[in-house]
């Protein structure tokens, strides 16, 4: 080979001394000299030391009994060291499922208990306790989690909000403009972040936008997994680049990519390729060419190196016979990188670091976070602000129960008074559709809304800027106004349009029980979104409960004193109970009933008596029945927050 590269663009001195190493390799010359980099006595450094990952699965299907019976132990990551340091962008490149982003997970500290995890991570030489990582790395993830109706200054300021206690609006104001500008996203601070039906920032602007929150807290290190993923290759060319710089101010960089194109072999300082869990190379991207070269892997003339050596390196599994054969190719590349004398120098430095007397601390990323209280704050003005600018679900949200309403009051007209014209039927038959069906639209709109806040905060949370129980009180907070609201324009059409019992006092008592299932119905969604993740589930869940719950707390499929006692204890335990019988009773006390023009008394011609045969006791029992009903909204509160709490301790895989 005769040094002939076709690298183009302006050649900066590092793409200079790459040309030379492309040289060195035909000529089998000496080794490249280290990067500008390497020569600045670095200021924070990160060893990865030893690191394996396996998991125990099961060998076969659940409908395959014996092989879902047994269990085999897969290792993910296999032995996997490395070290970099301030100043440096490392590149981590390999093929789909190769393990580039669970060695992301177990750097960050965000691998879960599922797993067995052997190894150790250290920042400046001293061992990262499992408490320490959060604080101490930032994670940028594939996808980006941004609030759709936010602006770009409005997210970045919300952020700072959280991450930054002592910081006053001015130097909040300041910090977020720095960041802003060192990210290049001036031109968009006051444009809106958009979402999938409506036009917003581009997606490289989003990525900026996403390490740009990570930046606000100062990191010293920072992993990004598949930062230019979905981006154009020249966008994605920009981001590298623009990760470098962020390196070069001191900080380092770890950054999975795919496909990068081949003008950025010269922007890494270092270069790693994974394959199976195997770290088959990691060093500077010179002695990367002289490596693969060594081992008889020449990267042809105008190819890109990036892709020649991660196909060298990878294992196709299209048939058995390449199967073998390309996994021991890898195999014998990963051999050789393990003697080599850039395998040894890097062990050596991670050894220096480990034994440096002196050892600078490790930096922690800045911890000045705010009281729970102000943390509580912030995420509801955030909620507030980002919901409220979506029109069409405020819209939706305030006039689903009235759309409803007027199903009802439209098929039932005017309640009447005679009982042989269905005085009782239509009245019960409005109790039961109010009761029944409000849950229901609490829950489509917790449905609809809540996931992408889930998301944030599953992000956030990891992130160290709050508790996911805080973000499940703010939506909480941010959602009683529009419930109020919405069952008060609801209860106002409904309760005077048919002519339920006229009288002020009564309809406030009716929209205070209808209150209730509402928000229940929403409260309920949003705990079981604390522990199943598909909101259809959910979906289905509450759909089941509520349909149990009428079913055998409000007597009107089946008259409480004839259930089964195992029913009537389990009644207790529904808000359908008390809501009923307390509509049941604002409706019916009192009321007079006519018989039509039937000779002799009524059977009946007082709701009273509808109330002592269908629910014997429930006048005496109306503050009572209140007072259980409403306790509902914060036993399920408390649940939410326990379910926020504890689930993730539990399940984290
Ligand atoms: N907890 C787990 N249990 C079982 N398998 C797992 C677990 N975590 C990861 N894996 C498997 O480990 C392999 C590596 O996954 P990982 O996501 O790290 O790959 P990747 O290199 O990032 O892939 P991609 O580039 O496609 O994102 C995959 O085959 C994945 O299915």
């Amino acid at each position: 080979m005769n040094g002939s590269y076709s690298l183009s663009g302006e050649e900066s001195q590092g793409g200079a001394r790459l040309k030379e190493s492309f040289k060195f390799v035909s000529e089998k010359s000496t080794p490249p000299s280290p990067t500008h980099s390497d020569q600045i006595q670095p200021s924070c450094s990160l060893s990865v030391s030893q690191v394996s990952y396996s998991v125990s699965e099961r060998v076969g299907p659940w409908w395959d009994l014996p092989s879902y019976r047994t269990r085999w132990t897969r290792k993910i990551l296999n032995d996997v060291s490395f070290h970099v340091d301030s100043g440096q962008i490392l590149g981590i490149l390999g093929n789909s499922g190769s393990g580039k982003t669970t060695l992301l997970d177990v750097i960050s500290g965000r691998i879960g208990k599922a797993g067995t995890l052997l190894g150790e991570v250290f920042v400046n030489g001293r061992k990262l306790k499992p408490d320490q990582f959060q604080d101490c790395f930032s994670y940028v993830l594939q996808s980006d989690n941004l609030l759709s109706y936010l602006t770009v200054e409005e997210t970045l300021t919300f952020t700072a909000q959280l991450a930054l206690r002592r910081h006053s609006a001015e130097a909040i104001r300041k910090k977020v403009g720095m960041v802003m500008a060192e990210l290049s996203l001036g031109h968009v601070a006051h444009s809106v972040i958009g979402g999938r039906i409506f036009p917003g920032i581009s997606g490289g602007e989003r990525r900026r936008v996403s390490i740009a929150g990570q930046l606000l807290q100062d990191p010293k290190v920072i992993l990004l997994d598949e930062p230019t993923t979905g981006l154009d290759s020249m966008t994605a060319n920009q981001i590298v680049v623009l990760l470098a710089n962020l390196a070069k101010r001191d900080r380092i960089v770890i950054v999975t990519i795919h496909q990068p194109r081949s003008e950025l072999f010269r922007v890494f300082n270092r270069i790693a390729i994974m394959s199976c869990g195997e770290l088959v190379f990691c060093g500077q991207p010179g002695e990367m060419v002289d490596f693969f070269s060594d081992q008889g892997y020449e990267c042809p003339d105008y190819c890109n190196p990036f892709d020649i050596y991660v196909d060298f390196t990878s294992v196709d599994t299209r048939c058995s016979e390449r199967e073998a054969a390309t996994f021991s190719r890898m195999h014998d590349i990963a051999s050789a990188y393990r003697t080599s004398g850039i395998y040894r120098r890097m062990l050596g430095r991670i050894e220096e670091a480990c034994q440096l007397t002196d050892k600078p601390s490790i930096p922690f990323k800045s911890k000045e976070s705010p009281s729970g209280l102000s943390k509580l704050g912030v995420l509801f003005r955030r909620t507030v602000r980002n919901l409220s600018r979506d029109r069409m679900g405020v819209l939706m949200r305030l006039s689903q129960n009235l759309i409803y309403g007027l199903f009802v009051a439209f098929f039932v007209m005017k309640l009447d008074n005679d009982i042989t014209k269905g005085a009782v039927q239509d009245r019960i038959g409005i109790i039961y559709q109010a009761m029944g069906a409000s849950p229901y639209t609490g829950m489509l709109n917790a449905v609809a809304l809540f996931p992408a806040l889930r998301a944030i905060s599953d992000q956030e949370s990891k992130d160290g800027l709050y508790h996911k129980w805080q973000m499940f009180l703010a939506y909480i907070l941010h959602i009683l106004p529009f419930s109020i609201i919405s069952v008060f324009i609801f209860t106002s059409f409904l309760y005077w349009t048919v002519g339920m019992y006229p009288e002020v006092s009564r309809f406030l008592c009716f929209t205070g029980v209808i209150m209730v299932p509402h928000i229940t119905g929403e409260l309920l969604t949003l705990v079981l979104m604390g522990v199943v993740q598909d909101p259809n589930m959910v979906n289905t869940g509450v759909a089941l409960l509520n349909v149990a719950g009428i079913m055998v707390g409000s007597g009107f499929l089946r008259s409480n004193q004839q259930m089964p006692t195992v029913f009537k204890m389990l009644s207790y335990l529904t808000f359908q109970k008390y809501g009923s019988e307390l509509l049941i009773v604002t409706e019916f006390h009192d009321l007079n009933f006519t018989c039509g023009t039937s000779p002799g008394p009524c059977i009946m011609d007082n709701g009273d008596d509808i109330i002592e045969q269908g629910y014997p006791g429930a006048l005496s029992r109306y503050t009572l029945d209140f007072i259980m009903l409403y306790a509902f909204l914060p036993a399920l509160v408390l649940l939410g927050v326990i379910s926020f709490k504890n689930w993730d301790h539990l399940t984290r895989r």
